[in-house]
């Protein structure tokens, strides 16, 4: 593109203003900054806020009409939140309670887990903070370099084991029945304990209005079973009248409950390799709390969906797009949700909670290779790559013109 030789500013100033009007220029350092300028009173329907109060509860207004002409559309953020997963709520719960069992004077010398990355790092948190060692079994090469400081930072004893995570899942079951270490896995329903908070939390900050879909994404399913257990504990004890429909979101490339769920749920379990997925938090072939996950999709007349690669990275980058920095694996939470859509099952005026489990900044690279362009075999058709510009005014200006030129609105 040819460099503006001759930048005419008086030009430039009046082809906008005569594009967006004169007033819509009060801030920045150059001639438009000097007008004077009385700010306008702003009406709350202005406020560009991420949360909704002080919460993790947020409303997808951009994404949700934008992209799914839907009105009512929620993020319940879990990954806010001190080790950046959802993980945090079970995990604080079971570390407190083997802290008690070790005053108590139990055999308990450490705790350990399999981790495909958040659960590792909430154990190795909380224990630290305990002054309980922890040990971890990580998939080596599997898990993102996020996930993967965090323990080691945290002082856990982490085995980067070559395998994947269900072969780590099989042998910390196999270590901890020999050896007093206690299983940290959502297998313990410490966990769940802390995790169903998130339901009980929803319905709170819907003040008792029970949404009418919950999205979960699913890998070991422990987190399906503990939104469901919350929401049930609110209906037996009569806050709620009943409970909201729960969706358990798969990657295709690690979907056993999927398959089970298509052949119907009454064959046989049949546990699958898990293949390499962008939302590596949820590759799990062989998932620990299968049972559990099928009775709260049963009880709650659930469906389960799957995405492809390309569907959860998209979704993830649309989503970006509006303002959020989601994980792939609420990624393929959306991609459900755009599928259950499209088959006009989730209506438009649904209310509708997808629950992000994990915090976007732990999975940086995925998007990296996104907006670069730069993954074998999927078209990353909303990538946004940075334009490598000259040092000087004139190309700096050429590339201003073009893009604020697309933007401005067109009467
Ligand atoms: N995604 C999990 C896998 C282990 O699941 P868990 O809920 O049984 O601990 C992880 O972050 O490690």
């Amino acid at each position: 593109m040819a460099a503006l030789k001759n930048y005419d500013g008086k030009y430039w100033r009046d082809l906008f203003d005569s594009r967006i009007g004169k007033t819509t220029w009060p801030y920045g350092s150059g001639v438009w900054s000097k007008k004077e300028w009385v700010l306008p009173e702003i009406d709350s329907d202005d406020i560009v806020s991420a949360f909704e109060g002080n919460s993790n509860l947020f409303w997808a207004e951009r994404y949700g009409k934008q992209f799914l002409s839907m009105n009512d559309l929620w993020v319940k953020h879990c990954g806010i939140s001190h080790t950046g997963s959802f993980k945090d709520l079970g995990m604080t719960v079971l570390v407190s309670q083997v802290n008690r069992l070790r005053k108590m004077n139990r055999p308990v010398v450490g705790v350990g887990c399999a981790s495909t990355g958040d659960t590792s790092a909430a154990l190795s948190a909380y224990c630290a903070a305990a002054g309980i060692p922890s040990i971890v079994f990580l998939p080596a090469n599997r898990i993102s370099l996020a996930q993967l400081v965090q323990p080691i930072a945290n002082g856990a004893f982490v085995l980067s084991i070559d395998t994947d995570f269900d072969g780590c899942m099989q042998l910390i079951r196999e270590v901890t029945a020999e050896l007093p270490i206690y299983l940290a896995n959502s297998l313990n329903s410490l966990r769940l304990e802390g995790q169903k908070t998130a339901a009980i939390e929803i319905l709170q900050q819907f003040d008792w209005e029970v949404p009418d879909w919950v999205i979960v994404p699913g890998g070991n399913l422990g987190n399906i079973y503990a939104f469901y257990k919350g929401f049930h504990m609110c209906k037996e004890l009569g806050l709620v009248d009943k409970i909201p429909r729960l969706v358990c979101a798969q990657a295709a490339n690690a979907n056993p409950l999927y398959l089970h769920y298509k052949a119907g749920w009454d064959q046989e379990f049949k546990p699958v390799k898990a293949n390499t997925t962008f939302a590596s938090a949820i590759q799990i072939g062989d998932p620990v709390s299968i049972d559990r996950a099928v009775y709260a999709l049963k009880k709650s007349n659930g469906i389960v969906e799957e995405a492809s690669e390309q569907e959860l990275m998209d979704a993830m980058a649309q989503a970006d797009s509006t303002g959020m920095f989601i994980c792939p694996h609420t990624g393929v939470a959306l991609a459900a949700l755009i599928k259950l859509r499209n088959q006009g099952i989730i209506g438009t005026n649904d209310r509708t909670v997808v629950v992000s489990t994990a915090h976007g900044l732990k999975f940086t690279q995925s998007k990296i290779d996104y907006h670069s362009n730069d993954i074998k075999d999927l078209a990353c058709k909303y990538a946004n790559p940075p334009m490598q510009v000259k040092a000087d005014f004139g190309s700096v200006m050429d590339v201003l013109k073009k893009y604020l030129l697309s933007k401005v609105p067109k009467n």
